[in-house]
C-alpha cells in the first residue's frame, strides 16, 4: 500500500521529471545512451512515455567488467518490456598508454553512440524506422557538480569550470543533457516508486576513483551546508561558460592579427591576458593540444624578451614543443 511519504515523493520527483522533460524538444527520433543504471533507465521511460515510439535506445558493451552482461541483459529486457527498440554495441575500451581507463571508455563509448545512432534502425517487430536525429545522455545534477568539483581541483580555468553544457550538435545529430537540473536520488525515486529496477555498476563504490570520493563524501557535506548547492553552482558554471565564449571570441578576433602561425612582433604588442590567451586558443584550435599554467608562462615571458634576430625560443607546450621560426611561432609534436 502506497504511504502518503511515498506519495509526496512520487508528485514531488515526477514534477522535477515532468519539468524537465516540458523544457526538452528534441528533434525525434530520438536515441536514449542507455547503460542500464538509473539515470539511463530513468530517460529512457521518461522520454518514452513523452514520445511513444519515437524513442529508441543503445546500449554500449564495454567489455571491461564481468558485471557488462549482466547490464547488456537488463537493458534488453527492460526495452523489449516496453517495446523500445534497443542497439547493442560492443566495444574494446581498453585505455591506450598514456589515457585514463575512463577516458578511454568515454571516448570508445561516445564513438560507439555517434555510430550506432546513425545505423540503419528497425522496430522490435522488424519496420524500418526513420533515422535518429538526437540523442540524449542521462547526466544529472550531481554529475555536473563533481564534474566541477574535479575541475576546481585540477585548477581548471573557466573552460573547465563550464562543466557539461546540456546541448550541442556534432554533424548530423544533435546531443542532449536534458537531466542536468534534476538530483541523482530524485531519479531513484521516480523509478522506486514505479517498481522499476536498474543495475548498479558496482565501480560507483570504488572510492579509488576521485569522483566517487565526491559523490560519497562531499556531496552529503555540501547538502548540509549549502542546501541549494546544485543550482547556485550550476549558475556559476553557466557564467564560466559564458566567459569562455567570450575569451574564445577575443582569441580569434587577436589571432586574425597576429596570424597563423603566430608573428612575434604582433603578440609582444598585445596585453599579457590577451597574449596568454591567443597562445592558448591557437595551440588548441590548431593542435588540439593545452599548455600548463608554467608551460604558458614560460612562453609568455620568452616572447617578450624576444628582441634579437638570435634570440632561440625552444619550449615545451602540452604534448609537443613551440619553436621560433623566424618571425613567427611553431608547434610540433614531439
Ligand atoms: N554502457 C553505456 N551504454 C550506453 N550509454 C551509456 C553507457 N554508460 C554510460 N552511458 C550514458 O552516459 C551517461 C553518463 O555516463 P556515466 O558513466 O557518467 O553515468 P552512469 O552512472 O553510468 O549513469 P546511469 O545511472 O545511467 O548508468 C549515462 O547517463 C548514459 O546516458
Amino acid at each position: 500500500m502506497q504511504t502518503q511519504s511515498d506519495a509526496d515523493l512520487l508528485s514531488a520527483s515526477a514534477a522535477l521529471v515532468d519539468a524537465a522533460m516540458a523544457a526538452f524538444h528534441p528533434p525525434l527520433p530520438l536515441a536514449v545512451a542507455f547503460s542500464g543504471g538509473a539515470d539511463s533507465s530513468a530517460l529512457l521511460l521518461a522520454c518514452h512515455a513523452r514520445w511513444p515510439g519515437w524513442v529508441r535506445a543503445i546500449h554500449v558493451h564495454h567489455g571491461l567488467q564481468a558485471a557488462a552482461d549482466d547490464f547488456q541483459k537488463h537493458c534488453e529486457q527492460l526495452c523489449a518490456q516496453h517495446g523500445i527498440a534497443l542497439k547493442v554495441c560492443a566495444i574494446d575500451a581498453r585505455n591506450a598508454q598514456g589515457q585514463s581507463p575512463e577516458d578511454a571508455a568515454r571516448q570508445g563509448r561516445y564513438e560507439a553512440l555517434d555510430g550506432a545512432a546513425q545505423q540503419d534502425w528497425f522496430s522490435v517487430d522488424g519496420v524500418a524506422l526513420e533515422p535518429v536525429r538526437s540523442l540524449a545522455l542521462a547526466q544529472h545534477a550531481d554529475d555536473q557538480v563533481e564534474t566541477l568539483l574535479l575541475a576546481l581541483s585540477r585548477g581548471a580555468g573557466v573552460a573547465g569550470l563550464a562543466a557539461m553544457p546540456s546541448h550541442w550538435q556534432r554533424a548530423q545529430l544533435e546531443w542532449f543533457r536534458p537531466l542536468l537540473a534534476i538530483p541523482g536520488r530524485v531519479l531513484r525515486d521516480w523509478l522506486c516508486l514505479r517498481g522499476v529496477g536498474w543495475v548498479e555498476d558496482p565501480t560507483n563504490a570504488d572510492q579509488a576513483y576521485t569522483r566517487n570520493r565526491i559523490r560519497a563524501q562531499l556531496l552529503p557535506v555540501l547538502e548540509q551546508v549549502f542546501p541549494q548547492f546544485r543550482s547556485t553552482f550550476a549558475r556559476s558554471s553557466a557564467h564560466c561558460a559564458q566567459a569562455s565564449e567570450l575569451l574564445d571570441e577575443q582569441a580569434a578576433v587577436d589571432l586574425q592579427v597576429v596570424g597563423t602561425p603566430p608573428h612575434i612582433k604582433p603578440l609582444q604588442a598585445l596585453t599579457s591576458v590577451r597574449l596568454g590567451n591567443v597562445l592558448r586558443y591557437w595551440l588548441r584550435s590548431i593542435y588540439g593540444t593545452t599548455p600548463t599554467a608554467a608551460q604558458l608562462s614560460q612562453l609568455m615571458q620568452q616572447i617578450g624578451v624576444c628582441t634579437t634576430r638570435g634570440h632561440r625560443i625552444h619550449i615545451k607546450v602540452g604534448r609537443g614543443f613551440v619553436e621560433r621560426r623566424g618571425l613567427t611561432l611553431d608547434w610540433y609534436n614531439s
